[in-house]
């Protein structure tokens, strides 16, 4: 996206660029295309614009950003004109909307007073609106006072004697352990934290370890086993320049890794069951590969009473939910333990997205805001675009809210290429997926809430034409035969899930009601397509018994 520094009089040109190297690139211009957008388009506003003018057409290139910003996922479901019209997700919202400020923060120096008038008009408006996602998403965490946060403030001393600057505090919050406070009011654009090299958790610590020697001549051993193999060792050992880090880690982690056998029989009928188990038989092989060989030849190096199946889950562990990727100033991308950095937590809505890479000009990692975070609010961070199971297994946490990345994948045969002159052509995606229906705003008659690229995909397996704007008895007809399909699928699916479960409160540990939230949460997915499907098949009859008059 680019603003037109040469505009002419009193009108700005803003063009928002689609990049060919997008890896969706392809799908995402066919449905710029379908939404009336031309690739390379420009909005123009002029400087006499009224305030609503100005609304109007920000909201024409929100939508275009929204689309410009989709990942898979929001590009799958996002397809259809009312959805776009509104928030897709918090988080593409604010990046759509971060993206059309880029282009207008790099335009205003050295213009004509008119234009800089618009630019601030514009600017404002964003901001406005950045804001206004925050309110309607936010959650709100409440900070449990009573808790001693000693450790974790001696690791905050120690950062900023080693060059880390933090508008954060470390305080307690309700159902998350620890999380960062803002000890300030943080206006977009503003740095929450930032955290010198020196003080990151990176390879380069192995140079130093009397491990690095016996590790070359391991084969094919990946350099984040090997950080994790160090971190086993380096958590007890007193002289670490990490120490008051790996102090303030918790004893045990209860992510999904650690489930016990009721907690996964509770997951029965999800598929998590089995992601779960096979997560764990893939950590066992990878354990049972390097032990008890390594503590066998090299005692002294791997003491084996360090190194047990435990401990190894416990770093496992660590590195799943506490690592982070970063960029080096070489363009190195390594996994990294960020002391401080590890205390936020994540947030479909969050305040900080845009992390991960070093800041060359002053060899630092910097956490800037996103959208505002007042004085004594939960500052949270965005993991990634991560499902709750994903979540769940590897974090040990299910985000509140609704999560627009819980989908339910599903086995559906897809027969690329098909002859044209034979049926129709094939779908352009190769996978299908369903989610919550209530996530979609569109429930009338041909969309039913359910996501465009699976009706078209199973429209077309019954050889009916793409979807058209008008309905004819066909095409009402195919509708019907879909949903009343997709509802068989989707009733035993539920049957499979079985009856709702409520935990007993104190008595249930905190695994099982995990498991249990877990399932709940498969459990409305399934039941919300259920009853779109429903309302659809009495749409489609109500639509079709015109035809029979
Ligand atoms: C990087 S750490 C964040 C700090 C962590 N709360 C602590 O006390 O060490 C990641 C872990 O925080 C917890 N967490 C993060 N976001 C959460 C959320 N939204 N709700 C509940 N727990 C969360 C999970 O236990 C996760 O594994």
């Amino acid at each position: 996206m680019e603003v037109d520094k040469h505009a002419i009089d009193d009108v700005v040109t803003m063009v928002l660029d689609l990049a060919e190297t997008d890896p969706l690139y392809e799908k995402k211009k066919k449905l710029l295309k379908d939404m009336g957008f031309d690739l390379e388009s420009s909005v123009y506003i002029k400087s006499s614009s009224t305030p609503d003018q100005l609304k109007d057409v920000l909201d024409v290139l929100l939508r275009r950003a929204r689309i410009v910003n989709f990942n898979e996922v929001e590009l799958y479901f996002g397809q259809d004109t009312i959805n776009l019209g509104n928030c897709i997700s918090p988080k593409n919202e604010l990046e759509a909307l971060h993206s059309i400020l880029e282009v207008i923060d790099k335009s205003l120096s050295g213009e004509k007073y008119t234009i800089k008038s618009i630019q601030q008009r514009l600017r404002d408006e964003i901001v406005e609106r950045i804001d206004k996602v925050g309110r309607r998403f936010s959650e709100v965490a409440k900070i449990v006072g009573d808790s001693s946060c000693e450790k974790e403030k001696r690791l905050l001393d120690w950062g900023i004697n080693n060059g880390v600057k933090a508008k954060l505090d470390i305080a307690y919050v309700e159902g998350a352990g620890r999380g960062a406070i803002a000890n300030e009011d943080l206006k977009v654009g503003d740095i929450a934290l930032e955290i010198p090299v020196s003080v990151i958790i990176c390879e380069d610590v192995l140079h130093e370890s009397d491990m690095f020697p016996i590790f070359e001549k391991v084969d094919g051993i990946s350099e984040e086993t090997m950080l994790l193999l160090w971190s086993m060792k380096e958590k007890h050992n007193n002289n670490s320049k990490f120490k008051l880090y790996f102090d303030t880690l918790p004893k045990q982690f209860d992510t999904g890794l650690s489930f016990g056998i009721d907690a996964v029989m509770a997951l029965d009928g999800t598929l998590l069951l089995e992601e779960i188990v096979q997560a764990k038989e893939h950590l066992r092989a990878q354990y049972d590969e390097l032990f008890p060989a390594l503590s066998n030849h090299n005692p002294d190096v791997f003491p084996p009473e360090l190194y047990t199946w435990e401990q190894f889950v416990w770093a496992c562990e660590l590195w799943y939910s506490n690592s982070m990727k970063v960029i080096f100033s070489d363009g190195k991308l390594r996994t990294c333990l960020i002391p401080i950095a590890g205390f936020l937590n994540h947030s479909i809505c969050p305040h900080i997205m845009k992390y991960g890479r070093i800041d060359a000009s002053t060899n630092s990692l910097k956490f800037p805001l996103s959208r505002p975070c007042h004085s004594g609010e939960q500052c949270f961070l965005s993991y990634g675009n991560f499902s709750s199971s994903h979540l769940l297994t590897f974090y040990g946490f299910i985000p509140r809210g609704d999560n627009p990345y819980d989908v339910i994948p599903l086995d559906i045969d897809v027969v690329q290429d098909e002859d044209p002159e034979v049926g129709p052509a094939a779908s352009e995606w190769s996978s299908h997926m369903v989610r919550g229906t209530w996530l979609s705003k569109n429930h009338e008659i041909f969309h039913y809430g359910l996501p465009h690229p699976l009706l078209d995909h199973l429209r077309r397996a019954r050889n009916s034409a793409p979807q058209s704007s008008t309905p004819t008895r066909e095409l009402l007809e195919t509708d019907l035969d879909v949903l009343t399909d997709l509802s068989s699928t989707f009733e035993a699916m539920l049957e499979n899930l079985g009856d709702e479960k409520l935990d007993n409160g104190e008595r249930t540990s905190w695994d099982v009601k995990l498991a249990i939230e877990f399932k709940n949460l498969q459990r409305r997915i399934v039941s919300s397509i259920l009853s779109s499907c429903n309302t659809g098949c009495e749409l489609l009859e109500s639509e079709l018994g015109k035809y029979t008059v």
